[in-house]
């Protein structure tokens, strides 16, 4: 149902992207390589052979595309660092360089009056520390701890809003649950433990911040509502099932001290008995929680679904995106109001929120028309307000993303920015949802 769309007045506008994905250059001025430098270097990973190697050339282009972000108004713009940048063997020697690169982005959107908000980690995790067993050793959550506290001392000076991890899910889910993302491993205990390595990791870098932080810390998560396919009680089962695994697996020890009780019976003797303690670091206070929202998923039981025993189903009606995900906006609202209802009053960002439709490689006289994606924008604009209209707290909103980028194993074939990308020439184009984007960000809101 739609109502009068309203945002509250200092509502922070932005949009979002991750390091691997536009930044190019992934070995430059001493960097070290990542996990993803190796994934990508696996023949058959990768469509059509695409890489981060060059990307959207924004190590080199940061100042032009700092320009155009400010062209389009934002008041914010959600960024990940390369941990493999500031530290190229993962921990010991800091490589300055690397510190200096992202001094001068930030500086440079100080400068055009853009808040940054910083993501510690977006996915591409220091080979050398892969070699040393990466998220299943342990020792992790005190070398995550170590980079974060790096970052804390150069830049809290300039940043206000940190994220620890970006959706620890798919980092589980893709990269050692099925084996579609970095690392690529496909091992039920190997799930868990990446799992809980990854919010004790979470948990440690809040609480050193508490220490020497002067803003505002959190994580982000991607939840993707789920909605039974019947009432019928194996296909609730299910749909409680995947909700447990995909949405309150992470949000579940963070604010209520413990993990879904789905968890054991999904993954079997593959999820131990944790320690208490690891709650405690678990469950640091967050100043925000980040939600990333594309879609939602109409669950059924399906016995032979290794390890959930579920399945999707398709809606006829529906429209779907270029990545399969149906356009679904009320998932949205629903998602903030479920929050909200089992965790209360905690601030949230809409940290990603997009779509990938098909737009040509090329722009056709200086513009790129994309009316799926400005449909789409506009629907979700909709069921945001809707949320805060019914009392939850969201502070802002990220658009997913800023530019056409690196879209991991699907490489350069799935577009998501609201400005277009000439992956031959670099040259930059906005789409008319840049434009839709950047009257919402000047009116508030009040143009929709
Ligand atoms: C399953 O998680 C979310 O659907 C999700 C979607 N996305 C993400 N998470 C990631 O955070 C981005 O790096 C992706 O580029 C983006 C688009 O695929």
């Amino acid at each position: 149902m739609s109502q009068t769309i309203q945002f509250p007045p200092d509502f922070l506008w932005g949009s979002a992207t991750s390091a691997y994905q536009i930044e190019g250059s992934p070995l430059a001025d001493g960097a070290g390589p990542s996990i993803w430098q190796r994934f990508c270097a696996v023949p058959g990973n990768m469509r059509d052979g695409d890489t981060g190697d060059i990307a959207c050339d924004h190590y080199k282009r940061y100042k032009d595309d700092v320009a155009l972000m400010a062209k389009l108004g934002l008041k914010a713009y959600r960024f990940s660092v390369s941990w493999s940048r500031i530290l190229p063997q993962g921990r010991g020697a800091v490589n300055q360089a690397g510190l200096d690169f992202y001094g001068k982005l930030i500086d440079e959107l100080l400068a055009h009056g853009i808040e940054p908000m910083v993501t510690l980690y977006h996915w591409d995790l220091p080979a050398a520390l892969d070699d040393r067993g990466g998220w299943l050793n342990p020792d992790i959550a005190d070398w995550f701890t170590d980079y974060a506290r790096i970052l804390f001392q150069a830049f809290d000076g300039r940043v206000k809003s940190w994220a620890t991890l970006n959706e620890p899910w798919v980092v589980t889910d893709g990269g050692y649950m099925h084996g579609t993302l970095a690392p690529g491993h496909r091992n039920l205990h190997e799930a868990a433990l990446a799992s809980h390595n990854l919010m004790r990791a979470h948990g440690s870098a809040v609480k050193a911040y508490r220490e020497i932080g002067r803003h505002q810390i959190g994580i982000v998560v991607n939840i993707e509502p789920k909605y039974p396919a019947s009432q019928f009680q194996e296909d609730l089962d299910a749909t409680r099932r995947a909700d447990a695994y995909m949405n309150r697996q992470y949000l579940d020890p963070i604010f209520l001290g413990s993990y879904p009780p789905e968890l054991k019976q999904m993954f079997g003797d593959a999820w131990p008995e944790w320690p208490a303690a690891d709650f405690e670091l678990i469950g640091q206070k967050l100043d925000f929680v980040g939600i990333n929202y594309y879609t939602r998923s109409v669950v059924r039981n399906e016995p032979s679904n290794w390890p959930l025993k579920v399945a999707p189903v398709r809606q006829p009606q529906a429209t779907y995106t270029e990545t399969g995900w149906e356009v679904f906006p009320q998932g949205l609202t629903d998602t903030l109001t479920s929050f909200k209802q089992r965790y209360g009053d905690t601030p949230l960002y809409i940290m990603e929120n997009g779509s990938a439709f098909y737009d040509p490689p090329n722009a056709e006289n200086g513009r790129v028309h994309d009316p799926l994606r400005v449909d789409c924008l506009r629907k979700n604009m909709q069921a945001l307000s809707n949320a805060l209209a019914q009392g939850v707290n969201v502070r802002g909103y990220m658009v997913w993303s800023l530019l056409d980028n690196l879209e991991w194993s699907l490489g350069f074939s799935k577009r998501f920015g609201i400005i277009h990308v000439n992956f031959a020439t670099q040259q930059r184009t906005l789409k008319d949802s840049a434009y839709l984007y950047a009257d919402i960000v000047a009116s508030n809101g009040a143009c929709l």
